[in-house]
């Protein structure tokens, strides 16, 4: 780093409803091995390093972890973060967890050296003084509320958009809330999980042109390109969509028009979302993803930032999901300080689960808050697992206590039919006589992810 680096997002000018926001440019460049002229350059406030193609520098370094290291814009300057990296970070000889960046240093890991510097490009960003929402996102956070001045004005163009961020940072939140402030708010909203999207399925439930000879489909099941008509389609996972697939997809884009069941084609005025939390640049790069097709989705993009990287949001964020849960339960100044001390690797996600069966339990009985979060070092020892919710709802009014039950039970039931199906979902799809897509949107409901499962069973690594 030639200068050290600036605060980067500064209020400029602005009266208590407007506010312009610089955010400048910064690059991560590999100067020394095997990747060696491989640069990145972004305005986003976080930069995840690692061998996992999600990463948004990503090494092919055998010595370098899937994910290794983060860098993160604050106002302070940049700093480094080792994710807990197989063989370390290092600065100067000397090896770093956590450390803000000095002008010039150079980061190693494995064989790669990294060189980081701010740019003196700038974009000019217009954010609403005060707005601490937008749609179902909440956020008074500066990361938050420039991502709500991006969203409202794409809502307002009826372009493509991409959004990209870790699993529970808000993303299909994100699509709803620029659906409800576009022109086409009141036509419908469609969301189709690319997870689940195979060869044989994608002609009748994507496109719709060719039906098989079921029942359902001679009444005419639309593909739901159709469904979408004259609303929203929010391709959830894009990346995950079959290579095979994507010329379909991207026909139907540039067309504009889907086969009809006599072979015409059926014009579609359907605007498309699309999400990811893998790294779809780098997906094109590695010839994994279409780049026409990236092109095409990624008109405007939005990138939501970690909960981590905007703790600030945390007290807002938690009280708003507790009054969506219903509960009446207030958080103590000390509760408040142990989330925002917490990671949350599960994003609003896992916080909104964590809030759901704390504060039934903080309600009715005394257990620790560390009990539900994830993230194993936190916890209590010795502390003995919850008891039954059942058993502790029995104060609260029927329909409260059903939902907080059932809430409870499919956590517990998915996490375990999941385990003893191997994490296979065609298994899963038969031990629980659901289809796939109710499978998987339930499994997604209770933030229970395939990845995080095997993790928890040591079979991610
Ligand atoms: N900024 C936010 N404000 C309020 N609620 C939020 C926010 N971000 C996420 N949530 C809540 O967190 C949960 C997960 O959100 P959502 O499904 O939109 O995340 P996602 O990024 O699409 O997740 P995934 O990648 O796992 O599909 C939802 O209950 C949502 O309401």
């Amino acid at each position: 780093m030639e200068d050290r680096p600036e605060v980067t997002l500064t209020a400029k000018t602005g009266d208590s409803r407007s506010t312009r926001i610089q955010v400048r440019e910064w690059t991560v460049d590999v100067v020394a091995g095997p990747d060696k002229g491989k640069k990145v350059t972004t305005q986003d406030a976080l930069l995840r390093v690692g061998s996992d193609p999600a990463s948004d520098l990503v090494l092919s370094d055998q010595t370098v972890s899937r994910r290794h290291l983060e860098l993160e814009r604050t106002a302070q300057g940049i700093i480094l973060r080792d994710l807990g990296s197989r063989n370390g970070t290092f600065l100067d000889g000397h090896q770093v967890m956590q450390v803000l960046l000095q002008p010039g240093d150079k980061v190693q890991l494995g064989k790669t050296k990294l060189a980081i510097k701010q740019e003196s490009r700038s974009t000019e960003v217009e954010v609403t003084g005060g707005a601490d929402a937008f749609g179902g996102l909440v956020g008074t956070s500066e990361k938050m509320r420039v991502v709500f001045a991006q969203l409202r004005s794409i809502a307002r163009e009826d372009m493509n958009l991409l959004v990209e961020g870790e699993t529970g940072t808000g993303k299909e939140l994100a699509a709803r809330a620029v659906h409800q402030h576009s022109m086409r708010r009141h036509g419908p909203f469609k969301v189709v999980d690319c997870n689940l999207i195979t060869e044989e399925k994608a002609e009748r439930e994507l496109f719709g042109g060719l039906r098989s000879n079921s029942e359902e489909d001679e009444k005419g099941a639309k593909g739901v390109f159709e469904a979408a008509q004259g609303g929203t389609l929010f391709l959830d996972e894009v990346g995950e969509l079959p290579l095979s697939l994507q010329p379909k997809l991207l026909r139907v884009l540039e067309s504009r028009e889907v086969p009809s069941l006599d072979g015409a084609p059926v014009p579609v005025d359907v605007r498309v979302i699309a999400s990811t939390h893998r790294n779809l640049e780098e997906d094109v790069r590695q010839g994994r993803f279409r780049a026409d097709l990236y092109y095409r989705l990624a008109v405007a993009r939005v990138r939501l930032p970690p909960l981590r990287t905007r703790r600030e949001d945390i007290p807002v964020l938690a009280q708003s999901l507790l009054r969506g849960i219903k509960s009446s339960f207030e958080l103590t100044p000390q509760t408040l300080a142990l989330f925002e001390g917490y990671d949350w690797p599960g994003n609003v996600r896992e916080l909104r689960n964590v809030l759901e069966r704390g504060a039934l339990m903080q309600e009715t009985g005394n257990v620790s808050w560390l009990d539900f979060m994830a993230q194993p070092q936190r916890k209590v020892e010795g502390q003995q697992p919850t008891t039954s919710v059942a058993a502790l709802v029995t104060g609260m009014p029927y329909h409260e206590a059903k939902d907080r039950v059932v809430a409870d039970f499919e956590r517990l039931y998915f996490a375990e039919v999941m385990r003893v199906s191997n994490f296979d979902m065609k298994t899963a799809e038969q031990h629980t006589g659901l289809s796939m897509q109710s499978l998987y949107r339930l499994l997604k409901k209770n933030g229970l992810r395939l990845k995080d499962l095997k993790n928890a069973e040591g079979l991610d690594k």
